[in-house]
């Protein structure tokens, strides 16, 4: 699966979802804690279809934890229960099987009323490329089954993995684009690495995530590179580049005549966010939208 996505791709991906849809009673929505909004396909609701729903909020350890309470009350007040996590390291994943029983408690009754043993609640995961749905999967079947990797696109591949004895998960998961037409969503989507970077300027989404830190987390950019005044006037570009030629400097991204390569050092500070390296970051809130 490539990271443009046509027209085509997009109703095949429906499809693809709809077919999953027939099997399973709820669905684990997976996110990106530091991007919820942009990390979601804005065509969710049509495509869910009113299944049972849970959001998570994953790579939960690289977000601010402040923004994702924020976003969590966002999520509640429109009737989703939202639950922060780390696939990777498996924090909350725990929290999923009783959430997903839950959405299913109704179904459970009426069949031990009507005498019947209930059986286990069927889940499927869905999500944007590169969103953690292989990692949640891998946690949650206990073992390594599903093929994950650092870069966008490496789901492949219906059979369902037993999480013990009282959910069953279709071992694929459903892929869903984003709605990378905006500018601004764009922009996000690549300083956290759900596009892939060759698509994209780097200096355009080191520009983005340097204005984004000097507003919102401009002590950890300072204590990362040591850099001592940051800009007061964002919206002079010779400034920010400023701060990039810091950043080179600080770390070495010099090309003959002793210039900053600024390709290297916009590089370096889009790595290093992704790396939780400058602190834990969230790139949009609740009252940005
Ligand atoms: N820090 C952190 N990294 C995570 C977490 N969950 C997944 N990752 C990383 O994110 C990257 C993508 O994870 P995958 O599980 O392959 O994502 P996917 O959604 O299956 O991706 P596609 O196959 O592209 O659809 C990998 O490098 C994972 O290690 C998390 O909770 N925290």
């Amino acid at each position: 699966m490539t990271i443009q996505w046509f027209p085509g791709h997009m109703t095949k991906a429906r499809r693809q979802i709809e077919d999953k849809l027939k099997l399973i009673d709820v669905v684990i929505e997976l996110l990106d804690a530091r991007i919820p909004l942009s990390s979601r396909n804005p065509m969710v609701d049509e495509i869910l279809k009113g299944k049972p729903r849970m959001v998570l909020l994953n790579k939960h350890d690289l977000a601010d934890p402040g923004v994702t309470a924020e976003w969590v009350r966002y999520f509640a007040d429109q009737g989703l229960q939202a639950l922060p996590i780390d696939a990777a390291s498996g924090t909350q994943v725990k929290e999923i099987l009783p959430r997903a029983k839950a959405l299913w408690a109704h179904k459970i009754e009426s069949q031990l009323r009507k005498g019947i043993n209930p059986r286990a609640v069927r889940a499927l995961i869905v999500g944007i490329p590169n969103v953690g749905k292989s990692t949640l999967i891998n946690q949650l079947a206990g073992k390594k089954i599903a093929a994950t990797g650092d870069k966008p696109g490496v789901t492949k591949g219906q059979q369902w993995i037993k999480v013990g004895t009282e959910m069953d998960l279709l071992d694929t998961p459903g892929i869903l684009w984003p709605k990378f037409e905006d500018q601004m969503v764009g922009l996000r989507l690549a300083a956290t690495g759900a596009i892939k970077e060759e698509l994209l300027h780097m200096d355009d989404i080191a520009f983005f995530v340097i204005k984004y830190m000097v507003r919102h987390y401009a002590a950890g950019l300072k204590e990362r590179f040591g850099i001592e005044e940051l800009p007061e006037d964002l919206d002079d570009p010779n400034e920010v580049v400023k701060v990039m030629e810091a950043v080179g400097r600080k770390r070495g991204a010099i090309v003959s005549g002793g210039k900053v390569d600024l390709d290297k050092a916009s590089l370096i500070i889009i790595r290093d966010l992704r790396a939780g390296k400058m602190g834990r970051i969230s790139l949009e809130t609740p009252a940005e939208f």
